[in-house]
């Protein structure tokens, strides 16, 4: 009679220890990997809300935004924010690529638009951060005098400004030139690209896996919301986006694309009132890498 009582014991203890090692198999081969999975998509999650916490904003808003920042209400020349834009970016090279003794090549290649304006200015700064900026410069754009002006200061601090004719594809080379400046163009291009400019995307997309490219506001041949449309398109190792990022910034890749935001010019009230926060700069810092 014990005998039974005591193998029905042994049994029902058998049958626990089955019933528990089964609970902690499944949690092991099922439950882990759905935990981690949940965990992952709560990490993508997160990473989607920094995204919309970057503030994107379209581009009809950016279009807005400068319209106000340069209207009679603000006051703002075009000239100040070029000024702040190309300062920006000089930093955010001299943050990525520090002039070494034996480089401090930069090629800047301008486009005949505002963004192209922008490289201009970034050429100056780089050559007072103790780099030695060349500037690459085929159309030449006289829809005011200040593009010209912009050259003769270049002129001033001895940075050569190439022409269309003259040989540039020399500068893409890993041993003098530390990165490229793709100032050509920025929210306002219409594919298709026009020559030069096709060409001039083709040579550096052959390059860029050796020397660097640091993209002004937009990367050229992008566009300002769907992203790289253009083929080939290039894959800068620096994004500088210029006020606030726009839509195509998020086709950036974080393996390949340090992203910064910079050209600091609106205060806390204005962006709030543009439904975007005033990014964090730090101290004097004119950039800030998101
Ligand atoms: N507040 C700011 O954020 C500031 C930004 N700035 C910079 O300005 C550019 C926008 O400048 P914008 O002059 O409006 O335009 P782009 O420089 O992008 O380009 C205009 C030129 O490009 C030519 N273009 C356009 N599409 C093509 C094409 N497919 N092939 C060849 N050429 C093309 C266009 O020529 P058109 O004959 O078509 O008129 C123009 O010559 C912005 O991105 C910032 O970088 C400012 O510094 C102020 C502050
Ligand atoms: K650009």
């Amino acid at each position: 009679m014990s005998s039974r009582r005591g193998s029905r014991v042994y049994n029902c203890v058998v049958v626990v220890i089955c019933i528990a090692l089964f609970i902690r198999l499944s949690v092991i081969f099922c439950w882990t990997p759905y935990c981690k999975s949940v965990l992952q998509s709560t990490l993508s999650n997160d990473h989607s809300s920094n995204m919309s916490s970057l503030r994107v904003v379209s581009s009809k808003l950016a279009a807005q935004i400068d319209q106000e920042l340069m209207g009679p209400k603000i006051g703002f020349t075009l000239q100040q924010l070029m000024e702040l834009a190309g300062l920006s970016v000089a930093e955010a090279v001299q943050r990525e690529f520090p002039p070494a003794a034996t480089r401090k090549g930069v090629l800047i290649v301008a486009g005949p638009g505002n963004n192209g304006g922008d490289g201009l200015v970034c050429a100056r700064h780089l050559k007072l951060f103790g780099y030695d900026p060349v500037v690459y410069y085929p159309k030449r754009s006289s829809r005011t005098e200040f593009y010209g002006q912009l050259v003769k200061q270049l002129d001033f601090f001895n940075v050569p400004v190439l022409s269309e004719t003259e040989n540039w594809t020399q500068y893409l080379n890993p041993d003098r030139t530390l990165c490229v400046v793709d100032a050509i163009f920025g929210f306002s291009f219409k594919p298709p690209m026009r020559e030069p400019f096709a060409e001039i995307i083709k040579r550096l997309h052959a390059v860029q896996e050796s020397v660097p490219i640091v993209a002004v506001d937009i990367p050229t041949g992008w566009d300002v919301d769907a992203g790289p449309v253009e083929k080939p398109h290039l894959t800068p190792k620096v994004f500088v986006s210029l006020t606030a990022p726009k839509p195509c910034t998020n086709h950036i890749d974080p393996a390949k694309t340090v992203h910064y935001v910079g050209g600091r010019f609106i205060p806390q009230e204005f962006a709030q009132q543009h439904g975007f926060e005033q990014f964090d700069y730090k101290g004097v810092n004119q950039i800030l890498k998101l």
